[in-house]
């Protein structure tokens, strides 16, 4: 999917709302364990409670790996599912990848290729040669880790390189980049006050950002310096959408979960563009 594509849906809908799919088989409701793809079974409720409120999908590859082939399995399910049901969502798949040249690109491949998702997430560390093979890729997005949402961040993200922090260090070579058009960056919602320094370097960029809900960040601190004129924010939400309720009712409750959200995101758009 284009930038453009992605903007347009955003637009209709307004909202800016990504919806995790990190799903824990112990976290779901006990009736659909007795169905013979559970996971499937469960993100296909939520997807279509929620695919009108929502404009992106995020699946987080650990919780489908943690349960071997059956879970590689839902995961494809989950991204035809969406591919052939609702084509206008915006599908991420948050793996987090990043090694050398040659590996970088069957990455890309099982992401791009055979997932067919739009975008896949990637960390930085390894450089330019581990990043770029993602980039090869027409009208797919790679999404670096910049500065992310959990304490750790402050290890090596924060510390100054040269008297910069390295995660501004990180986005700016990496706009450096062949095709460095087709780059966005993860920025936690927990770190709302370095929007302000980020958008500086990068106006133009989407940022996904994580964090809100479970892991207490603001839509509105995000917002206040996050968004731009072509909004270039993406706000992720999972456990507090998708786990809202453990009983029958759950599909209802993510997507009462979702409403709220995006009301709050249109309520934003109304004023600010
Ligand atoms: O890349 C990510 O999506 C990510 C980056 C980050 O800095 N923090 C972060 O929480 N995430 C992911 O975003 C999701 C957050 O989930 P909730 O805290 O349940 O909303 C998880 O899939 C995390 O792996």
């Amino acid at each position: 999917m284009t930038t453009q594509q992605l903007l347009e849906q955003i637009k209709k809908k307004n909202s800016f709302l990504c919806i995790g799919l990190d799903v824990d088989m112990t976290k779901i409701p006990s009736f659909l364990l007795k169905e013979e793809d559970p996971i499937f079974s469960f993100n296909k409720a939520i997807i279509d409670a929620t695919h009108d409120v929502a404009v992106a999908y995020k699946p987080n590859i650990a919780f489908y790996e943690a349960y071997g082939i059956k879970g590689w399995e839902s995961l494809k399910k989950t991204i035809d599912y969406i591919n052939q049901n609702y084509p206008e969502l915006y599908t991420i798949a948050d793996a987090k990848r990043g090694d050398i040249g040659n590996t970088a690109t069957m990455y890309a491949k099982a992401f791009f290729e055979d997932m067919e998702f739009d975008s896949v997430t990637v960390a930085p560390y390894m450089g330019k040669d581990s990043v770029e093979p993602f980039l090869t890729f027409e009208n797919k997005h790679t999404i670096l880790l910049a500065l992310t949402s959990n304490e750790g961040a402050f290890d090596f993200q924060t510390q100054l390189i040269e008297g910069k922090p390295l995660y501004q260090k990180v986005i700016e070579k990496s706009q450096t980049y062949n095709n460095a058009d087709n780059l966005m960056y993860v920025v936690g919602a927990t770190k709302a006050e370095y929007f302000k320094e980020i958008r500086n370097i990068v106006p133009h960029s989407f940022l996904l950002v994580p964090g809100v809900g479970a892991q207490g960040g603001s839509l509105q601190d995000v917002c206040q310096y996050g968004l731009n004129d072509q909004v270039g924010l993406l706000i992720n939400s999972s456990r507090g959408i998708i786990f809202a309720s453990n009983k029958e009712d759950f599909a209802e409750k993510a997507r009462e979960q979702a409403l709220l959200l995006q009301r709050e995101m249109s309520d934003i758009l109304k004023e600010r563009l």
